[in-house]
């Protein structure tokens, strides 16, 4: 049984170090993913999160550890190269990630032509609509620039091109924090969608544990740079063991049991509605 849960891992990091300057931020970080699986991290602001997901997405590298991407260690440049395909990232500022002098067409077709080149324009332009299509949006937006759209539709775009290159596993990192509530469970309920229709796993990044507990089926705790528990969301909520979680939970103001997402149905079609 241990054995084909470990056969299964898809990313694997062990004793990931990170400094900076003489600051130790990351320390020895070791845990795996495993095919379409939703893994949450939480952990205070400074706490290393986004260095950890830098350091997963390649955009850092760790002073030491591994980290192994179906058992292969990506030191080894054909592997990462296939790894960082399958792996893509979306940002907490949605609205700072895209070019403000490209339109919605020109961001999504840039990377699909970077990950998927050679296709004709009439397979691009079907590719676009598949994606403006999988987060929700219409073919009218290709034509906007981010001024015209509003901070929930940027991520909608943002996620439509990390989907471009068909990844494995998105790093989402704080990706709802700059979003209203109403906005958030809108795209809580977009990331399920997703997640049911493609089989991705996520890495989804917060401080919220409410907002966690709604997406992810095991969450990692992180202080200090270091992973202190480690836990399947609903024994971290009833059942928390390192009083660093503890802390964390008695931090959420109001703790909806897994909250309800369905109730923003409404919310959703009124923007759709203004989407139009
Ligand atoms: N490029 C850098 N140079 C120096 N220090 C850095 C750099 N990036 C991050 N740090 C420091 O590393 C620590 C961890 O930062 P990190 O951004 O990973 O935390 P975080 O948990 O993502 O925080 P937040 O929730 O506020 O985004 C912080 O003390 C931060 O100041």
């Amino acid at each position: 049984m241990r054995m084909t849960r470990r056969r299964n891992i898809m990313l694997e990091l062990e004793g990931i170090q990170k400094h900076y300057q003489r600051k130790r931020v990351l320390d020895a970080v070791s845990f795996s993913i495993h095919p379409g699986e939703i893994v949450g991290l939480i952990g205070m602001s400074g706490s290393g999160k986004s260095t950890l997901a830098r350091c997963i997405v390649g955009l850092e590298q760790a002073d030491a550890g591994r980290l192994l991407w179906n058992g292969k260690a990506l030191t080894d440049r054909a592997v990462r190269k296939t790894c960082y395909q399958h792996i893509q990232m979306v940002f907490q500022d949605p609205r700072n990630s895209l070019n403000p002098t490209w339109t919605v067409r020109r961001s999504l077709l840039e990377s699909c032509r970077q990950f998927q080149p050679a296709k004709s324009m009439n397979e691009y332009d079907r590719m676009l609509e598949s994606l403006l299509e999988s987060v929700g949006l219409d073919m009218d937006y290709l034509r906007r620039y981010p001024h015209e759209l509003s901070t929930g539709q940027c991520q909608r775009v943002c996620l439509a091109r990390s989907l471009a290159p068909e990844p494995k596993l998105l790093v989402l990192d704080e990706c709802l924090s700059a979003l209203d509530v109403s906005i958030q469970a809108q795209m809580i309920m977009l990331l399920q969608e997703l997640h049911h229709n493609r089989q991705m796993s996520y890495l989804f990044i917060s401080h919220d544990i409410a907002v966690v507990a709604s997406l992810c089926q095991r969450v990692l705790v992180i202080q200090h740079g270091a992973i202190v528990e480690e836990a399947g969301v609903h024994e971290l909520i009833h059942a928390p063991k390192h009083p660093y979680t503890r802390s964390l939970l008695a931090d959420t103001p109001v703790f909806p049991e897994y909250m309800d997402v369905s109730e923003c149905e409404q919310e959703r079609s009124d923007e759709y509605a203004y989407q139009g």
